[in-house]
């Protein structure tokens, strides 16, 4: 068996604001690009997952975010890396969101438009477990 020592937890930022929710389209590597995702990005050794979330918004994004609550459940990424998730909204008087790493565009995308952009196969189930959030925070 695995030890559990060896997954990696990823931090997927559900990053609400008026009821829509933030993907952003990878620009890297070329195995992920174009496909979209929940920003986010690796815990460093001795980070809780909640300050990766916040780090990893701000070098991507360049926002000031808070994480609200955590989405239950966890993905398998390609091992040895694990998806969780939190939603996330900005604090006020936060930048707005801007593809600076790792991402070539960002789209906020509706209830209805959800599943407009392809996804990153292993990122389906995470965002279906997102979507009940969305309509609570319009
Ligand atoms: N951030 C993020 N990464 C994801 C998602 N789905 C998915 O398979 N991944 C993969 C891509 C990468 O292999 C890994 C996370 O890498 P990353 O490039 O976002 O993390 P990072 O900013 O800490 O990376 P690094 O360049 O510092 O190494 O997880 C997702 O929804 N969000």
């Amino acid at each position: 068996m695995t030890p559990r020592t060896d997954r990696i937890v990823v931090v997927g930022a559900a990053l609400l604001d008026g009821g829509r929710l933030l993907a952003a389209r990878r620009s890297a590597p070329a195995d992920l690009a174009g496909r979209w995702e929940l920003p986010g990005g690796k815990v460093e050794p001795g980070e809780r997952p909640e300050d990766a979330l916040v780090r990893e918004l701000r070098e991507e994004l360049g926002v000031d975010a808070e994480p609200v609550e955590r989405v239950p459940g966890q993905w398998p990424l390609r091992a040895p890396y694990v998806l969780w998730v939190w939603t996330a909204r900005l604090r006020p008087g936060s930048a707005v969101a801007r593809p600076l790493e790792d991402h070539d565009e960002l789209r906020w995308l509706t209830p209805a438009e959800i599943w407009d952009v392809p996804w990153l196969d292993q990122d389906v189930p995470a965002v279906h477990a997102v979507t009940p959030y969305l309509a609570a925070t319009r």
